[in-house]
């Protein structure tokens, strides 16, 4: 039986740190973030889906997407990014799938699947536990701000783009508050696993 720990949270409140402290702990992670990247490389379908839909504008010299200037339409038009998601959710998911089954033919017993729209993207029925990692808005702010060099408006809209942080911890098996120091995230996400029986080899 393979345990699937679904791991989630806010833009910017810590996913990709926990998810480091979970490779470090031995687990395989599977990473949506990463996965939305291979999709849209140059010869991808859903790179020339996406040239279709918004035009050459949004690609760099080299032909690659500009994912600054695609952010910034997406990020600022729910009507565009609703249109980027039809385009790029459906090969991320096929991609993710198809890395789980690797996974599970090759005995893993627990997989992490770190996916930022857990919820917005219906996928819960996807894992067996979801861990969510919370921090308040004024940190999630400063964090997202400070790592991306954001203006507090590009950082919001961001933030706005999903679910209330405070409604995917209602809806989680466990919650990491990763407001303090990331040792004290850590110990948190030691308890959490040990609990759930996801460190036995
Ligand atoms: C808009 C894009 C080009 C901006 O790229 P950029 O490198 O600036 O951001 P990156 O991809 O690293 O995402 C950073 C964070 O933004 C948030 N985010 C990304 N896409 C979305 C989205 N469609 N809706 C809400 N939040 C999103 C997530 O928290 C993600 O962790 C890129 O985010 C993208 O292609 N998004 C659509 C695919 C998607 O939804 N990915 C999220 C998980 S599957
Ligand atoms: N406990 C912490 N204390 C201080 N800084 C932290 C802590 N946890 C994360 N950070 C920093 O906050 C920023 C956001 O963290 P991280 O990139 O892990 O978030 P994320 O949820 O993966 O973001 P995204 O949704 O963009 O993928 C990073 O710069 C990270 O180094």
């Amino acid at each position: 039986m393979v345990l699937t720990i679904g791991l989630t949270g806010g833009i910017a409140s810590g996913k990709s740190t926990v998810s480091a402290m979970m490779r470090q702990l031995g687990l395989p992670v599977i990473d949506a973030d990463e996965a939305a990247r291979a999709v849209v490389r140059p010869g991808e379908d859903a790179y020339r889906q996406i040239v279709a839909a918004f035009g050459p504008g949004i690609l760099q010299k080299n032909g690659d997407i500009d994912r600054a200037k695609l952010g910034a339409i997406v990020f600022s038009d729910e009507a565009e990014r609703t249109k980027l998601n039809a385009i790029v959710h459906p090969a991320v998911r096929r991609r993710m799938l198809a890395e789980k089954e690797e996974l599970v033919r090759a005995g893993a017993k627990t997989i992490v699947l770190d996916i930022p729209l857990l919820f917005e993207s219906g996928l819960t029925d996807w894992v067996d536990k979801v861990l969510v990692v919370f921090v308040d808005e004024e940190t999630q702010l400063r964090r997202l701000m400070a790592r991306n060099g954001f203006t507090k408006e590009e950082a919001l809209a961001r933030i706005r783009a999903q679910w209330p942080l405070a409604e995917k911890v209602k809806r989680a098996d466990a919650v990491l508050d990763n407001n303090g120091t990331i040792e004290e995230t850590r110990r948190q996400l030691l308890a959490v696993l040990e609990t759930w029986g996801a460190l036995e080899k």
